[in-house]
């Protein structure tokens, strides 16, 4: 505000604040009292009707928003808690909510974990005990609080804010404001304890047992050599039957050493394992990791591109990289698609950095866990997070490197709730932000990076072979029109089939990939084709044999909508003809299974799908058993082409590509091809070569070819020439905006009016719709879209979803809009 500046003569500051009260998702206004100083992101506590409640200031300014004079405005009533979240948080969010088009309030709890502003988490601290400063207390208030403050200074962790206002009630607020004006005092977020590094006895065998030693020692060195000559000295008493002094008896004999090591907590459970040291790199590793060090010593907000082969050892190039931003006392942060996925891959960085130095944050943890991650990061400690999308908003303070493995991965897209937010471009508006580099990395670069690196938006670096130049598995593409014109009716091809005689032979293990869409099997009527149907849905119901592993699910065979999970009984006899005869359509898991079992009576599977992997150690507990040898093929559907890394698998089978390609989506090109490449990549990584088989009707489709030479950039520089002809992203953009409702007039009626609005706002779009959605009715809600495609500068024309409610102004219909849409089915 200038000297003559007259609008606001009195001085007065406003706080535009969210609050933490469910319901609530306004912002609101109060005014800052004189003598307070404030910063956006500040937790403050405010009045709301007859209560105080948690909330976050978002904007300050001269002038209130509220423009009737009538209105009050309320004071705050403290600042609970100062500077405690990154400089450029707020407007990271404050980005992410504009280019989504969602209420800043939606966007932030998106961010924020739960129960973050309950001020019982707040402390207040006596900041140095004798203080001459004291001596300058004025009000009473003031000295009141500093009294109780003084009683209780035995505490070191400080009183908690909120036992404070109970004690002194009214007092508190004004009496700790002017002990913070005198620097008497200090508010911090109590932090929850790091855990530290456990130590653990670990055996190891030097001397193989002979004849100087009884029986029963040698035993005991028999059971340690099965154990591969080393084992926990805990493990080996259990194991061995035996105690702790026979086991050092040995060492005092010189069999074994004794020597302590750092136990990891991996995938939840306490492992003692070696701890990894970084591996001399490859000249293209190397390569990588210069550039990339580069752009960390000199703060360079660069993006990098790291295209790397499935195997080419592109972790490592992470894992070095992130140990220097450790060395320097930053923080480093990665972004991984599914956690659940990819265990081995925290397992990895544990390993490297030790349990104190990582922290993982994901949907699945708990929200007291989720709390006390976030207060681990609040810490500014230098540390590693790893994480799935919503951790690209982890409040490091000090952050030194992004790093987003698999960018090109579908899971790094929100659908709900709303913002519907792309993590990969928030990331790369945090590293301009914070002025750290960001690195992509993936096998199958997505579209957007393989179109900014045409734009010279990115730094290129390549790692074209596997790690000891191990070949990638060579591709056969098997046509099954072939096997149908040859009397082979089964969904296995005989090759397929012999290449699995042949791994089952050679004690090799393998992997049978089915895509979702061909999970299903349905089930219709052979005499008058009735096809169960969800009462819910649009969709017809999938069958599931009795034979399900899960405690979930009925035990005699049933029928479920893989939409709104209804599920009946399969029928006896046809609802409609009562014939008892039925046909079974489709390749699903289970289908495979039965075709497996029938070909090859001693085969042990693995089935790995969304039925058999509901809670979340399954999937880690069945990819165990697998590696460690209990079955001979894993059979499995999309969650299988994420990161796994078991070298003993020879084998890929790819039961049926065509799911994938028979999109109607202007993606799905894009999609198969990565997909069907990540696959590929399961195989042959150990000593074994590896070999992938995979099944189509169409082997004369691009991306099949392009698949089958490794080779996708040719494919993608087409993809892109035909999207930008059509100005589809990445060149163009696309928003999509999704209407839902129980009644199908209203839903209708809403979409036609909202599109026929956006038609005459006549911006430089294009509209298409109102059209019902492909599924027009899930659980119970008709649905109904409307695309608008555009060029990048038209974004912020689109209503946002604030306006678009008022727009539809039908309580009854449900408004979404995705910005950015992965699919636009
Ligand atoms: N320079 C190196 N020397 C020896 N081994 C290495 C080196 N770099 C990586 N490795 C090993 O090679 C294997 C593959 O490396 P890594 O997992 O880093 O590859 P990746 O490109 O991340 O693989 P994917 O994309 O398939 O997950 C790992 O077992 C890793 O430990
Ligand atoms: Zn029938
Ligand atoms: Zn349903």
């Amino acid at each position: 505000m200038t000297l003559f500046d007259l609008s606001n003569i009195s001085g007065n500051r406003y706080v535009t604040v969210i609050v933490d009260c469910i319901g609530i998702d306004d912002l609101l206004t109060y005014r800052i009292p004189e003598d307070v100083e404030l910063q956006v992101g500040d937790i403050l506590s405010v009045p709301l009707g007859n209560r105080q409640v948690g909330a976050i200031a978002l904007q300050i300014s001269d002038t209130s928003a509220i423009d009737d004079p009538e209105t009050e405005i309320k004071e705050i009533s403290a600042v609970v808690s100062s500077g405690i979240f990154p400089k450029t948080y707020w407007e990271l969010l404050t980005r992410t909510a504009e280019y989504y088009r969602t209420p800043v309030m939606q966007t932030v709890k998106t961010a924020l974990p739960p129960k973050l502003l309950d001020q019982s988490h707040y402390r207040i601290k006596i900041k140095q005990l004798d203080s001459p400063a004291a001596n300058l207390i004025v009000a009473k208030s003031a000295q009141m609080v500093w009294d109780f403050l003084q009683e209780h200074k035995g505490n070191s962790k400080g009183l908690i804010r909120r036992y404070i206002q109970q004690k002194l009630g009214r007092y508190t607020g004004a009496g700790l404001r002017e002990l913070q004006k005198l620097d008497l005092v200090e508010t911090v977020l109590e932090l929850p304890n790091r855990p530290q590094p456990k130590y653990e006895d670990i055996v190891v065998l030097i001397k193989v047992p002979d004849s100087e030693i009884t029986a029963r020692q040698t035993e005991v060195l028999t059971i340690l050599q099965h154990q591969g000559g080393e084992c926990s000295k805990s493990q080996l008493c259990k194991l061995a039957k035996t105690s702790a002094s026979v086991i050092q008896n040995l060492e005092n004999k010189g069999y074994i050493v004794i020597s302590k090591r750092e136990s990891l907590r991996l995938g939840g459970k306490s492992h003692t394992v070696i701890r990894d040291r970084p591996k001399a790199l490859t000249p293209d590793q190397d390569l990588a990791l210069q550039q990339i060090l580069k752009a960390i010593a000199n703060n360079n907000p660069s993006h990098f591109l790291l295209h790397g082969v499935t195997g080419s050892g592109k972790t490592e190039v992470y894992l070095q990289a992130i140990a220097t931003v450790l060395e320097t006392g930053k923080s480093a942060l990665v972004l991984v698609p599914e956690i659940g996925l990819t265990p081995q891959l925290t397992d990895r960085f544990r390993a490297r950095f030790g349990d104190a130095k990582v922290n993982v944050y994901h949907s699945q943890l708990s929200d007291g866990e989720r709390f006390d991650t976030w207060r681990l990061m609040l810490t500014g400690e230098s540390q590693v997070v790893i994480g799935t999308r919503s951790s690209v908003f982890a409040p490091l303070s000090n952050l030194g490197l992004i790093v987003m493995d698999e960018e090109h991965d579908n899971s790094f897209k929100q659908d709900q709730p709303q913002p519907c937010y792309h993590a990969r471009t928030v990331a790369q508006w945090r590293s301009q932000l914070e002025q750290v580099p960001l690195v992509m990395g993936s096998a199958t670069p997505s579209a957007e990076l393989v179109f900014a690196q045409k734009q010279q938006e990115l730094i290129y670096l390549e790692l074209p072979n596997r790690i000891g130049n191990r070949a990638m598995p060579p591709i056969e593409i098997v046509d099954m029109r072939d096997e149908f014109k040859a009397g082979n009716y089964s969904i296995l091809s005989r090759k397929l089939q012999g290449a699995i005689a042949e791994m089952l032979e050679a004690k090799q293990q393998g992997i049978l990939f089915i895509h979702r869409r061909g999970y299903s099997t349905f089930v219709s009527c052979r005499s008058c084709g009735y096809v169960a149907e969800c009462p819910h849905c649009d969709v017809s119901l999938s069958y599931h044999d009795p034979i399900s592993p899960t405690a979930h699910q009925p035990k005699s065979a049933h029928l479920r909508c893989h939409y709104c999970n209804y599920t009946q009984i399969q029928p006896k006899s046809c609802p409609q003809c009562n014939s008892p005869y039925f046909k079974y359509f489709g390749s699903g898991t289970q289908k495979v299974e039965q075709e497996l079992s029938k070909l090859f009576p001693n085969i042990r599977l693995i089935r790995f799908d969304s039925d058999t992997t509901r809670n979340k150690d399954q999937h880690r507990l069945l990819i165990d058993q697998f590696r460690a040898g209990t079955a001979d093929l894993l059979v499995g559907t999309q969650m299988l082409t994420k990161g796994l890394d078991i070298p003993q698998v020879t084998l890929v089978g790819v039961v049926s590509a065509d799911g994938l390609l028979n999109f109607s989506d202007y993606r799905a090109g894009e999609r198969a091809a990565q997909t069907l490449l990540q696959v590929a990549g399961r195989a042959g990584r150990g000593e074994e070569d590896g070999k992938v088989i995979m099944q189509t009707y169409t082997p004369e489709h691009p991306a099949i070819q392009a698949v089958q030479s490794y080779r996708l950039e040719e494919f993608m520089q087409t993809e892109l020439e035909m999207r930008e002809a059509l100005r589809y992203p990445p060149k163009g953009q696309m928003v999509l905006i999704h209407l839902s409702s129980e009644n199908a007039q209203t839903v209708e009626n809403s979409a036609n009016e909202l599109a026929e609005y956006l038609r005459q706002l006549e911006n430089d779009w294009e509209i298409l719709g109102a059209t019902p959605a492909t599924i027009a009715k899930v659980a119970n809600r008709y649905r109904w879209q409307i695309l608008l495609k555009f060029m990048p500068d038209v974004l912020p024309n689109v209503p946002s979803l604030e306006e678009l409610r008022m727009l539809v102004n039908s309580k009854a219909v449900r408004v979404v809009i995705d910005v950015d849409p992965l699919t636009i089915l």
